[in-house]
């Protein structure tokens, strides 16, 4: 073993944001996550791509306590945010959507400005002192989600009065406004037209500098272009994870080449 990979096992190891251990997630009696492993890195853009209903979604909720919205839905198994289990009593999980934000598939804007769908966040959980902080966050968040210059001049307009794509873009202002450590985005290009696309991934790219993101995709284009690793999911089961280049170029599972080539899926 040479020094080279001591050292880039002392960094990786240092930079796991979530580790999640044997997550098992049920519906009732469906098993729709089965024994699932991964570690998500800081400052890294992770892609989960397989094919519909294989669990994508499901195993992105558990990262931020989504799930215990939906009644039926049970989660086993750890899930550490810097080493500590975001599934203990002692969680808030409001506390925890702020550090592990979430951007969903449609654009949903609350009913109210631009600037108050913004200030939402850092309010409620009390991050400013006085009006011209909360005016900074609000300008920064707009200008991280690359909005700031189409909207400056309307922030008292409503954020729904917005296009799609500049809707998407105000949702991850929303995100970043409460300064997340984790941004988990559930497809949230597929109701954007190309440019829009092109304009969030760009975005995911510059988060990266600051945040973990994770990213549910249909898109194994997007997969490809935004995401440093990928993590292919099929029938609830975690078949491979790895580098993005390794996992398109040189699959390791027969599963994974069979819908990276389009025979799955
Ligand atoms: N709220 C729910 N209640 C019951 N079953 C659910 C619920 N949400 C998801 N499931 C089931 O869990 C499994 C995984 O669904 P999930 O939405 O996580 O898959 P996915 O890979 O994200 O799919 P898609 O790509 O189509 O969005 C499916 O069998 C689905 O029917």
């Amino acid at each position: 073993m040479n020094d080279m990979t001591l050292t880039e096992r002392a960094v990786s190891a240092q930079d796991i944001k979530i580790a999640a251990k044997d997550v098992q997630v049920f519906y009732g009696d469906t098993h729709a996550i089965k024994d699932v492993s991964v570690d998500i890195l800081d400052k890294t853009v992770t892609a989960f791509i397989g094919p519909s209903g294989c669990g994508k979604s499901t195993f992105l909720r558990t990262l931020n306590r989504m799930n215990d919205t939906i009644d039926i839905c049970r989660v086993e198994g750890d899930i550490l945010l810097d080493g500590e289990d975001i599934y203990d009593k002692k969680v808030d999980p409001v506390q925890l959507r702020a550090k592990v934000g979430m951007v969903f598939q449609k654009p949903n804007p609350f009913p109210k400005s631009i600037y108050d769908n913004v200030a939402y966040g850092p309010k409620i959980h009390g991050l400013t002192r006085s009006k011209a902080e909360l005016d900074e966050v609000v300008e920064s968040s707009l200008k991280k989600a690359a909005l700031w210059n189409e909207v400056k001049d309307r922030l008292h307009a409503p954020g729904t009065g917005l296009s799609g794509g500049q809707q998407q873009r105000l949702c991850i202002a929303r995100a970043v406004a409460t300064s997340p450590e984790v941004l988990l985005m559930d497809e949230p290009c597929s109701a954007l037209d190309p440019i829009a696309t092109a304009q969030v991934e760009e975005l995911i790219d510059e988060l990266r500098e600051n945040f973990s993101v994770v990213i549910v995709t249909h898109s194994m284009q997007q997969a490809a272009r935004v995401s440093q690793r990928t993590a292919f999911f099929h029938l609830g089961n975690l078949v491979e994870f790895g580098e993005t280049g390794q996992i398109f170029t040189n699959p390791q599972d027969p599963r994974t080449e069979s819908y990276i080539t389009g025979r799955i899926g």
